[in-house]
């Protein structure tokens, strides 16, 4: 096991299957010493005895159910007072795919608690020490749902559209210092999010999935390429672009102090 690592320790929600198992894999092969968060306490035991023995790095786990408040104030503390941390992906998240009125309170709040909450509240507890040592890289997993809504998708999307708009203010916060702050938007991946979400796989229109590495990959190579915004399977740039740009005129146009002309002329 290397001594303090040049790397530093990567933090990876939702490490116990999906993009964070392999986020976890990624970053061990680059050499980060991993810290592992979920709920699933046997997948992260073997999956961080298989990341130290093939890699050589050091890796913790920190066992947590992120929806609840208990839990998820452990994981900031641990996180507060780790300042060998370099990354934090906040990747955990889940999903229940239904209309609002079949969609339990329980699980509405689930989804607001996790894919919310623990990623607020753990970008806070990282931000300061990223701060106090001007580097640190936060990458914040939200979806293509977070700019688009489906009738079963609802709460889903509200909780993705809240990260999309809470990390591009963070990236508005951070800017001119070193620290990285990266957008991610995966659209369809083949991943157990859709069976925790009602919707199995097979019922997907296959030619629309994406494999979990490659989504990985695509979303390592735009950290690599310094991007603020990554879309793994968007491959036209300029739709990406025109998006943004229209975001912002549209923000531009608002700024008039007046109410448009087609609320005041008959
Ligand atoms: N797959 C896809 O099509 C897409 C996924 N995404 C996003 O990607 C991210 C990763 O999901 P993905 O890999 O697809 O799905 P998975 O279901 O495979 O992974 C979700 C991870 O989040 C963890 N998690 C869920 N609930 C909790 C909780 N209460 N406390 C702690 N950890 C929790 C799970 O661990 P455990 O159950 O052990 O707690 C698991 O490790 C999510 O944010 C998802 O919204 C975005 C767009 C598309
Ligand atoms: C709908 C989903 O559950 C999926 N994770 C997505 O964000 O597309």
């Amino acid at each position: 096991m290397k001594e303090n690592n040049k790397m530093g320790t990567a933090v990876v929600t939702g490490a116990s299957s999906g993009l964070g198992a392999v986020f976890a894999e990624r970053l061990a092969k680059r050499g980060y010493d991993l810290k592992l968060v979920a709920r699933r306490k046997d997948r992260l035991d073997s999956l961080a005895e298989k990341l130290e023995s093939n890699y050589g790095i050091k890796v913790t786990n920190l066992v947590a159910d992120l929806g609840l408040d208990t839990d998820l104030e452990k994981v900031a503390e641990d996180l507060r007072n780790d300042k060998s941390i370099t990354l934090l992906i906040n990747n955990a998240g889940t999903s229940t795919l239904t209309s609002v009125t079949k969609t339990s309170v329980l699980k509405q709040k689930e989804m607001v608690n996790v894919n919310i909450t623990a990623l607020m509240l753990l970008s806070n507890a990282i931000l300061p020490q990223f701060l106090e040592k001007n580097e640190g890289t936060l990458i914040n997993i939200a979806s293509v749902l977070g700019f688009y809504s489906l009738p079963i998708s609802a709460v889903y999307s509200g909780t993705k559209g809240f990260v999309v708009q809470y990390t591009k203010g963070l990236q508005e916060e951070v800017k001119g210092t070193n620290i990285h702050v990266q957008l991610v938007n995966p659209a369809t991946t083949a991943t157990e999010i859709w069976e925790v979400g009602g919707i199995p796989l097979s019922a997907l229109e296959q030619s629309t999935i994406m494999k979990t590495e490659d989504c990985v990959d695509a979303i390592l190579a735009g950290l690599d390429k310094g991007e603020l915004i990554t879309h793994p399977s968007v491959n036209d740039q300029n739709l990406i672009d025109a998006y943004e740009d229209a975001r912002l005129k549209l923000m531009q146009g608002s700024q008039t102090s007046q109410p448009a002309e087609r609320y005041t002329k008959n």
